[in-house]
């Protein structure tokens, strides 16, 4: 079976990319799957900075082809914030519900019309013998007054989707697939280079068989 190794340690990315990878027939490792500890420091000002940034440390140390995904949540009432701090939103240990609360807070007596949002997603591509390539998707919605199901990760609970009724931890894994902003980058990334995701599960082959 192909594999492809995606750069990030956020298990609720990893659940979203194998809803996306397992149909392709594709199995998905995260760096949670190898015996190192990589952390990257996200330094950068913009998605496509810090994709960059994780896809490339990772690919150098790994000497393999690596995916790597910056995302965040912009919401309009807020000027664009979390954005690209939308992990620590809430302090550099935060975590998904401290996040949440913060926004709701921020959002307190904001109308409904005025709460419009919407996740971003970078995707980079690096590896050795290639230039990085990165592909972007978003998908806009509505952040609610109130947390509604228990699907997703990070601010899925907040997150309505008109076109679906309901918030994005109201759908499954695959509808979810369909319309996020993660499954708009990655249609991206097969279009423009439908022989890429093939040849990333070669070289990992190649590598495991060295
Ligand atoms: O850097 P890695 O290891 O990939 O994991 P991370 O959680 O730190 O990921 P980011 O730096 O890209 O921060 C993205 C944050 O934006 C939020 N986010 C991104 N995509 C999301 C999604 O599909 N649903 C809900 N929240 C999302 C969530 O809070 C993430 O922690
Ligand atoms: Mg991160």
């Amino acid at each position: 079976m192909k594999e492809v190794l995606i750069a990030t340690n956020n298990k609720g990315k990893r659940k979203d990319f194998e809803a996306l990878f397992h149909p392709l027939g594709i199995n998905v490792l995260t760096l949670q799957d190898i015996e190192e500890m990589i952390d990257v420091e996200e330094t950068g000002t913009t998605f496509e900075e810090n994709a960059i940034l994780k896809a490339e440390t990772v690919a150098n140390l790994l000497g393999k082809t690596v995916i790597a995904d910056d995302s965040g949540l912009e919401i309009d009432a807020l000027d664009g914030a979390p954005g690209v701090y939308s992990a620590r939103y809430a302090g550099n240990d935060s975590t998904d519900e401290l996040n949440i609360d913060k926004a709701l807070r921020a959002l307190e007596g904001v109308p409904g019309d005025k709460r419009t949002a919407r996740f971003r997603c970078v995707l980079a591509v690096a590896g050795p013998m290639m230039e990085t390539t990165v592909f972007s998707g978003s998908c806009e919605g509505v952040i609610t007054e109130a947390r509604r199901g228990t699907n997703g990760f990070g601010y899925d609970p907040i997150f309505y989707v008109p076109s679906k009724d309901r918030t994005m931890a109201e759908l499954t894994a695959e509808e979810k697939s369909k319309i996020s902003h993660r499954g708009a980058a990655l249609k991206k990334l097969q279009a423009e280079l439908s022989t890429m995701i093939q040849k990333v599960g070669e070289q990992i082959e190649d590598n495991r068989n060295e």
